[in-house]
């Protein structure tokens, strides 16, 4: 496992799909903070409105496997008959260019990286109520059966928000925007105030 720095922390986005995790995480953590996030590897096929190397990487089953018994990935799960994981040596190289990364990962794996890295990782849990997440899948293009899938743990998802450190309601982007920002900017001043802390004779 790649041991986290003093001064890094990983922001993981969790919630139910189709909540808004995605956005809410690029347009603060990206566009906003000018942090970077790590690209996931799965075997899911990809959706006609996806990227290889931006949503994800994907590859197959075979490779996926092999790569997990090399021990490569940090943590991996399976969805639905897809595996899911990042691997640790894009999180390592990650590292080397910022204290700060953030994730979106389904609530499994908020857990594992909670249970990995203790204070270092800090949870953001992203809601709507069950029909705006449905409606908001159905604009995204999502097939039905996806959907399906996806709503079937809606309540268990939504039961994993009572763990995490933060939860924020996600109807209008410039509120859910404003408060996100706003929450991880008290960690990095929290930081910078330990930094200053450090430097200071006693
Ligand atoms: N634990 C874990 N979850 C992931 C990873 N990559 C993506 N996820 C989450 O796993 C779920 C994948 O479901 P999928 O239908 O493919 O959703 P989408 O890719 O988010 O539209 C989503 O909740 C993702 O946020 C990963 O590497 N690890
Ligand atoms: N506040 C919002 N209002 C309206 N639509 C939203 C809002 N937040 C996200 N969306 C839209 O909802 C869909 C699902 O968001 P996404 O970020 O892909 O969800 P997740 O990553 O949680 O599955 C996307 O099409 C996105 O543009």
């Amino acid at each position: 496992m790649y041991n986290l720095k003093e001064k890094e922390m990983i922001f993981v986005f969790t919630g139910p799909d189709g909540s808004g995790r995605k956005t809410v995480s690029k347009l603060v953590g990206e566009s906003t903070l000018h942090m970077e996030t790590v690209i996931s590897y799965t075997t899911r096929k990809p959706r006609a409105y996806e990227t290889e190397g931006e949503d994800y990487h994907y590859i197959s089953r075979e490779e996926f496997e092999t790569a997990k018994n090399n021990g490569e990935f940090l943590e991996s799960v399976e969805i639905n008959g897809n595996l899911y994981g990042i691997k640790e040596k894009d999180i390592q190289e990650k590292f080397e260019k910022m204290g700060c990364i953030y994730l979106v990962l389904n609530t499994e794996g908020a857990d594992i990286l909670k249970s990995l890295y203790g204070d270092k990782v800090i949870r953001f849990f992203v809601y709507a109520d069950r029909e705006t997440v449905v409606n908001r899948q159905k604009e995204r293009g999502d097939d039905p059966e996806v959907i399906e899938q996806h709503i079937a743990h809606y309540d268990e998802d939504m039961a994993y928000r009572e763990k995490c450190e933060h939860v924020f309601e996600n109807y209008r982007s410039d509120h859910i925007a404003y408060e996100v920002t706003n929450t991880m900017e008290e960690y990095f001043k929290r930081k910078l105030e330990e930094k200053k802390a450090e430097k200071e004779p006693l």
